[in-house]
């Protein structure tokens, strides 16, 4: 079973430098190229979007955290002697200690990845950039909003900020990286052909097909199993590799999984 921090974690931000952690475990790496890869996961609270299907509610729309100083999520980490980290969120790139954990992590010689909206650069190392653009149907509506939530202005800012293509050519010139999209059904096809399209036109590296990822949208096995064929098949079709969500087949949606 995956293993939960028992790090004591204080309410207010400690001295020096600190980020707001929702969740420290260690499990599979469950999406991706290094899926099935045992990792120990940091998870920061705090986002700049509203995915509408977010499946860490509580890092995004109702983010809730306790405060860790760098040197105590270094030594968490270091105490769980992996070869692998993953730094997620929220959008951990919000944060600039992100930048100052990622070259304490990359000093001790961890492979680190770092799972991202593509929307913020960070001046800091890591070993796979994996980046998750956001489709037009990641957009909040009132429609199709989590229960109890008032989208509000969400909707409007979130559309503005989703897609940026300076921060996500930057990001694939300067690291090793994953492009995964969370897939809803075969009407995402077309935005995801535009945006490589316009991505490859603009960055000065080469963004391979197997670089590409597929990735069904679905916070349940219940849900996945409702998306996973149809995007296993588009994967075949347009020769994009696809990404299981293996932690939820193991785990469901249970927290630090
Ligand atoms: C919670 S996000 C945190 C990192 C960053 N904010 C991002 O979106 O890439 C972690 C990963 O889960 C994916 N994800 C979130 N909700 C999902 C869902 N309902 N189905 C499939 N993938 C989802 C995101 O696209 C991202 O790849
Ligand atoms: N096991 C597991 N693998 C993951 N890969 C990316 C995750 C994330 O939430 O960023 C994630 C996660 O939440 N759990
Ligand atoms: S960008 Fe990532 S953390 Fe933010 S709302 Fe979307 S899936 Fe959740
Ligand atoms: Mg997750």
């Amino acid at each position: 079973m995956p293993v939960s921090s028992d790090v004591d974690r204080s309410e207010s931000a400690p001295d020096g430098p600190a980020l707001p952690i929702n969740e420290l475990f260690a499990s599979l790496q469950g999406e991706g190229k290094l899926a099935g890869v045992p990792s120990t996961f940091v998870r920061t609270s705090g986002c700049n979007l509203r995915c509408w299907f977010c499946d860490s509610y509580h890092t995004s729309w109702d983010p809730t955290h306790a405060w860790m100083g760098v040197d105590e999520l270094v030594d968490d980490v270091e105490a769980r002697d992996p070869d692998h980290v993953v730094l997620t969120g929220g959008e951990p790139l919000v944060h600039d200690e992100s930048a100052t954990l990622l070259r304490e992590l990359d000093e001790r010689g961890y492979h680190v990845t770092v799972e991202t909206n593509g929307t913020v650069v960070p001046d800091a190392p890591m070993d796979l950039a994996s980046v998750s653009p956001k489709l037009s149907t990641s957009t909040p509506t009132p429609a199709n909003a989590p229960e109890g939530v008032d989208v509000g202005e969400w909707e409007a800012r979130h559309e503005e900020r989703r897609i940026d293509l300076d921060p996500l050519s930057t990001l694939v010139e300067r690291h090793d990286f994953q492009l995964k999209f969370v897939v809803t059904g075969p009407d995402d096809m077309p935005e995801i052909e535009s945006l490589l399209d316009d991505l490859r036109g603009v960055a000065a590296a080469e963004i391979r097909d197997a670089d590409v990822l597929l990735m069904p949208e679905g916070q349940t096995r219940e849900q996945l199993a409702a998306t996973r064929n149809v995007v296993a098949d588009l994967a075949v079709e347009h020769g994009y590799r696809y990404t299981p969500r293996l932690h939820v087949d193991l785990w469901n949606d249970a927290p630090e999984t």
